[in-house]
């Protein structure tokens, strides 16, 4: 008899961990405080990005990874059964103790902090996906801009067909494993997980984004966020 377990099986009925990378500095926010510190309506949006994983309803476990000097603090504010482990000098580095605390995780979703106003049910839906059968999904929206690329001198080299170009967003899911082997077979810097995974050839299917899941990166996504949760401009 094959005692195997089905990696299809693991996703299907598995165990999902939620990694939060927080440990960046926020330097284009330019607020002087890291980035998943600074606060929306009285919550940080580490907070609010936690709060979301867990109204989601579908997270068994999160694991948020902070700057090395805010681990204990920030441990006494979170909800409990909350992790809090010391992230990296990149973001790729951070995600990487993350994976390290989840030990036997089936499931894992990485999920920028700094994308605090996701709806749950973002989160819902790429949790389905996996558990249908999808060994790496990642949220994504079409670009209303045309995009170039350029040289370093700022002259266009090209202009990639915008119909096939997508924005990816997070939480990004991942059969854990998949994961795992994707961080310890290169040591290569990418701006998202997704690209770690599809360097193994791994199929990266996309699913529809959600435009409030957008990141908190400049000064006006953040007056974009506040404005959003002003109850005065909400009734
Ligand atoms: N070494 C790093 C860098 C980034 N992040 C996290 O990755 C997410 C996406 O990164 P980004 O929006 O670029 O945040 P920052 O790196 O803080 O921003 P900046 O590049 O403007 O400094 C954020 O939640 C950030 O805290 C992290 O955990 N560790
Ligand atoms: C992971 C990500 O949010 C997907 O869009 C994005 O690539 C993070 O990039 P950043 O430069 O670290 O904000």
């Amino acid at each position: 008899m094959n005692t195997a377990t089905d990696p299809a099986d693991a996703r299907s009925g598995g165990r999902v961990v939620a990694l939060v990378p927080a440990a960046g500095q926020g330097t284009r926010l330019g607020e002087g405080v890291p980035k998943a510190f600074v606060t929306l309506r009285g919550r940080t949006l580490l907070q609010w990005s936690v709060d979301g994983l867990l109204d989601s309803g579908v997270v068994d476990r999160v694991i948020v990874i902070v700057p090395p000097d805010r681990v204990a603090a920030v441990g006494a504010d979170l909800p409990d059964g909350v992790d809090v482990v010391a992230g990296g000098t990149e973001r790729t580095d951070s995600v990487r103790a993350g994976i390290t605390a989840a030990g036997d995780a089936d499931l894992l979703l990485v999920h920028d902090a700094a994308r605090a106003l996701t709806p749950p049910r973002l989160i819902a839906r790429v949790v389905a996906e996996l558990r249908a059968g999808r060994e790496a999904v990642v949220p994504a929206l079409p670009v209303a801009d045309t995009i170039k690329s350029v040289d370093l001198l700022g002259v266009v080299t090209g202009t990639p067909e915008r119909s096939e170009l997508r924005a990816v967003q997070t939480p990004q899911g991942f059969d854990a494993a998949l994961l795992r082997r994707a961080y310890d077979t290169t040591d290569v810097v990418t701006t998202d997980d997704a690209g770690l995974v599809e360097r193994t050839g791994a199929r990266v299917r996309t699913i529809a984004g959600e435009p409030l899941a957008f990141k908190i990166t400049t000064p006006l996504d953040l007056a974009l966020a506040r404005a959003l949760t002003d109850p005065d401009t909400n009734e």
